[in-house]
């Protein structure tokens, strides 16, 4: 499966501490993130990462593409609700086509185990089916 990890600054830690507790499940999957969460995922636990632009540059835009192109199975995005970001309109099209194309999305802690968890028990397997029609 294909996992996108994104934290704004103020949950970056919070990402960080929640990829360690689950890098086991994490790292059975490719991982893709924006630019400067996913060099602190790089850093901080050594697991693999494609990373994208940085989120005010267009990682939100990027990953949103994946998604629109069949080829991205789960977002993981710890948003932070009580800052104001420059590229909010990136970020509510991100969560806007999770919705339009059916795509697990976690925005906070709680949701993002419950995926995960969910994920490792097989309950996201409709994805393998779905993605398998379009992917070369
Ligand atoms: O802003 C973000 C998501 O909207 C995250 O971007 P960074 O990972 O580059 O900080």
């Amino acid at each position: 499966m294909k996992i996108s990890l994104i934290a704004h600054d103020r949950k970056k830690d919070d990402l960080i501490q929640f990829v360690i507790a689950y890098q086991e499940i994490l790292g059975e999957h490719q991982l893709y993130a924006t630019g400067t969460t996913g060099q602190r995922i790089i850093d901080e636990t050594g697991l693999q990462v494609h990373r994208f632009q940085s989120g005010p540059l267009g990682g939100d835009q990027q990953i949103g593409a994946m998604i629109a192109n069949n080829d991205m199975d789960m977002v993981i995005f710890f948003r932070d609700p009580l800052t104001a970001q420059p590229h909010e309109p990136d970020i509510t099209a991100l969560m806007r086509l999770c919705d339009v194309y059916h795509i697990p999305l976690a925005t906070n802690m709680g949701t993002a185990e419950v995926l995960l968890k969910g994920l490792s028990e097989g309950f996201i397997d409709w994805r393998l089916i779905k993605s398998n029609s379009s992917r070369s």
